[in-house]
């Protein structure tokens, strides 16, 4: 059982470490510092990863800044586009730092 999915197509960013963080919404609010996560594929649920969370900030889209894009491996005009087309009129958000532990 995996307790966070990730679209197949974030998969290589992530092993490689290109992809350091994750923007949800208040429904996965509730990870905390120091939690170790199974990953999963969104699409099949297929560990792929485990991760340690290294902090769980709020934020706002409209502040969504380069530095969140850099972490994310794309350009802020790109996130913005995949956050807006995940969470469809969402405006609070959530950035959870993580790093791969094991694979
Ligand atoms: C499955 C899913 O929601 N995946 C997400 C959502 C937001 N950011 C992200 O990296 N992955």
């Amino acid at each position: 059982m995996n307790d966070i999915t990730f679209f197949q197509r974030f998969e290589s960013d992530i092993l490689a470490g290109r992809k350091t963080i994750t923007i949800r919404d208040e429904s996965e609010a509730h990870f905390e510092p120091g939690q170790i996560l199974r990953v999963g594929r969104y699409e099949d649920d297929g560990y792929f990863c485990t991760i340690k969370v290294l902090s769980v900030t709020p934020t706002l889209l409209s502040v969504l800044t380069d530095e969140h894009a850099r972490q994310e491996n794309m350009t802020l005009e790109v996130l913005r586009d995949v956050i807006n087309d995940i969470y469809p009129g969402v405006t609070q958000l959530y950035v959870i730092a993580f790093e791969v532990v094991s694979a």
